[in-house]
């Protein structure tokens, strides 16, 4: 899958994940300017690439950080120093932008927080479809420790995954969460002794990703973000529909007669 060339990102195809890792070490992979320019062409890119039907070259998106100490420190607060309100307005929903086209993105994204995922690397962190951590990881919003507040998405995103309380505490002190502790707290869905392990192990998850229908992955990513806002009656009409428009494909047809014949399925992807 050839997405380009991009200064702050390594961006690579590893069997069916795309791997995609910031790449500032310096600077603790921290957002700079380029870095958000980097990812919003990057996911514009992939938009191009996965089409409607579900015979994408990759099956998942691995996001990371370069180096074993940061995924991401955060928005570049040296950069911010210079940065006027209207700028910082601007930034902060230029990288909403980017987190939205990541939920939108009709593949799983799966985020590898190999070191700090801080402020704005956290909310890159949450905006991909689930989290696995190394052991060094911490995460946290300190933006108050610098008299902002978040400003890529973490204000909405960090209730919906650990719960309004536990959001206003870790908001409202900026304090730092270990790796067992948001694993304990549903922010992290599994956690790896090591950077090493955890790479391995989210390149895992997206092998078994690509044994399973792409069009039906891709149908639930869209079903449960379209559900989520919905009071339950409304939901489960619209997941009523999505199980219609399931049973119209042919990746259905496939599924249920390997099942049936006790084969291995070979999803033809529409
Ligand atoms: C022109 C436009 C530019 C746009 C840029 C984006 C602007 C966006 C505006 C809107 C943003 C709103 C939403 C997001 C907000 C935020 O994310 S606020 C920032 C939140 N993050 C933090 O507060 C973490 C800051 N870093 C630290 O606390 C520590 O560095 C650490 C992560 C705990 C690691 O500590 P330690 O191991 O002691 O290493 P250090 O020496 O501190 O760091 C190593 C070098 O990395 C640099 N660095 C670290 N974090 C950042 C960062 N966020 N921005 C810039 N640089 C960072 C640090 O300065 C060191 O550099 P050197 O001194 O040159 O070695």
């Amino acid at each position: 899958m050839d997405l380009g060339t991009f200064e702050t990102l390594l961006v690579e195809q590893d069997g069916d994940a795309l791997v995609v890792t910031v790449n500032r070490p310096s600077a603790m992979n921290a957002l700079a300017g380029q870095v958000i320019a980097d990812l919003e062409t990057l996911t514009l890119a992939v938009e191009s690439q996965v089409g409607s039907d579900g015979r994408w070259p990759v099956k998942g998106i691995i996001v990371t950080g370069a180096g074993d100490k940061a995924f991401v420190a955060g928005a570049d607060i040296v950069e911010m120093q210079s940065m006027s309100p209207d700028e910082g307005e601007a930034y902060s929903r230029r990288m909403q932008g980017v987190t939205e086209r990541l939920e939108a993105l009709p593949l799983p994204v799966i985020a590898a927080v190999n070191g700090f995922a801080l402020g704005g690397g956290c909310e890159l962190a949450m905006a991909c479809d689930w989290i696995y951590a190394s052991d060094n990881a911490r995460f946290g919003q300190p933006e108050v420790s610098l008299g902002l507040v978040p400003g890529f998405g973490g204000s909405v995103r960090m209730a919906r995954r650990v719960g309004a309380a536990m959001a206003r505490e870790l908001i409202f002190t900026g304090r730092m969460v270990k790796a067992d502790e948001a694993l304990r707290i549903g922010l992290v869905n599994r956690v790896y002794a090591d950077p090493a392990a955890l790479l391995e192990g989210a390149k895992a998850t997206v092998a078994e990703l690509a044994t399973k229908s792409p069009v039906a992955v891709a149908a639930c990513k869209a079903l449960m973000s379209e559900v989520a806002p919905l009071p339950v009656p409304e939901g489960l009409d619209r997941e009523a529909q999505a199980f219609r428009r399931a049973f119209e494909t042919e990746d259905k047809v496939e599924g249920v007669r390997a099942f049936v014949a006790k084969e291995k399925p070979a999803f033809p992807g529409r």
